[in-house]
């Protein structure tokens, strides 16, 4: 009896700490934004090697007084595996260590001049207009209003109004999906298969041509346009084999031998997809295709933390636009509907899949 008593004990401080956990894991994400905001990968990588707190400090030029907070904040972000710490022993003086901090693979994609980075997608993430509105989720299911999103609610608008009047935002977002795309160089070369023998392609919601600078370079006898938003794509300059314009989606979608659609269904909804789906299908002929690169999500066979991202991206797009991540047998559900008749699903880029969906 009272063994079973000490363990549901030991059971029910589990439980407290599991819940502390995630009642505090904004802390985390917030002492991320801070570090970004003070500089800290950058700084490190400007020492050439691992840096001591004092060091740090003065890189940083901080006052000395505010090295043991710096400490502190040092201390989870390496405990969350975002920095690196070495302690070295001096010899014979045991109880001299000098702690060092170095960067790990995932600070080093938050270097702010580093090719490929997340940088500016972090800042983008950090912004008020992406974190605002996850604060309204309950106000908007509640609501009778019928506000779309819960950044409606939040903002009193949607989230690609907001972004046409807030420059400041708008490119913080673009620069982020840039630096996003940037990743796909370190992979593109697995891609022969998918995009050789192209003549045209477009790339619908293409931002500011992350993706389809990538792969006309990689493809330069590849005509690419860029079809987005007339204020993403105002002053951004054509090259040789790419061409921006600006339009909607819904409206008009340029003809090709291939549709690309980065990261755009998983902003729409079931039936919005339809529509853009409909429209690429009219768009390509019988022997062209749609690329799509989006998130899959799928429990069985991803990780618990790549999981987690995935569903963290699924409440952040039913935050922000009304979209949502799908498994595979919604997207099937979609493709099919919209009248294609096959699909090829290729896990290549982290987060996200690339899809090939043939009419
Ligand atoms: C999440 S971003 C993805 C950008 C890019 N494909 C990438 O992966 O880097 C979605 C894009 O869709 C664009 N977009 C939203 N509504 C659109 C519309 N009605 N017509 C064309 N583009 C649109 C946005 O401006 C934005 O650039
Ligand atoms: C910057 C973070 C937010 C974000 C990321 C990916 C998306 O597709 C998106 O669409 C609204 C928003």
């Amino acid at each position: 009896m009272e063994g079973k008593q000490e363990q549901r004990g030991e059971e029910m401080f589990e439980a407290q700490a599991h819940l502390f956990k995630h009642m505090f894991s904004f802390v985390g994400s917030m002492c991320l934004k801070s570090a970004l905001q003070l500089g800290i990968p950058d700084a490190i990588q400007s020492h050439g090697q691992p840096i001591t707190l004092p060091h740090l400090i003065s890189a940083l030029k901080m006052e000395p007084s505010k090295s043991h907070y710096v400490g502190r904040l040092m201390r989870l972000l390496v405990h969350s595996g975002l920095f690196a710490s070495t302690k070295l022993h001096h010899k014979e003086e045991e109880e001299e260590e000098e702690e060092r901090y170095d960067l790990t693979p995932s600070s080093r994609l938050l270097l702010k001049h580093k090719v490929p980075s997340m940088y500016a997608y972090a800042q983008a993430v950090f912004h008020q207009a992406v974190m605002n509105p996850s604060q309204f989720l309950g106000d908007w299911l509640y609501s009778n209003q019928n506000n779309y999103t819960p950044f409606e609610t939040a903002f009193g608008m949607d989230f690609w109004s907001y972004g046409s009047q807030n420059p400041e935002f708008s490119k913080l977002f673009n620069e982020g999906m840039v630096g996003d795309s940037g990743m796909m160089n370190l992979v593109m070369k697995d891609c022969k298969s998918v995009f050789g023998g192209l003549k045209s392609l477009v790339d619908v919601g293409g931002g500011k041509g992350g993706a389809a600078i990538i792969i006309s370079e990689a493809f330069p006898d590849m005509k690419c346009i860029v079809l987005d938003l007339p204020h993403v794509v105002a002053n951004l300059v054509d090259s040789r084999n790419l061409k921006f314009i600006g339009g909607d989606m819904f409206q008009f979608i340029p003809s090709a031998d291939a549709i690309l659609l980065k990261l755009v269904l998983h902003t729409l909804s079931d039936e919005e997809c339809s529509k853009v789906l409909k429209k690429c299908r009219e768009a390509i002929s019988k022997e062209g295709k749609v690329i799509v690169i989006d998130v899959v999500i799928n429990e069985e066979k991803d990780k618990h933390e790549l999981t987690e991202a995935k569903l963290f991206y699924d409440v952040m797009m039913m935050s922000l636009v009304n979209g949502k991540e799908r498994d595979e047998k919604e997207w099937k559900k979609l493709f099919l509907e919209a009248g294609f008749s096959h699909y090829h699903i290729t896990p290549i880029f982290g987060l996200r899949s690339l899809l090939q969906v043939y009419p």
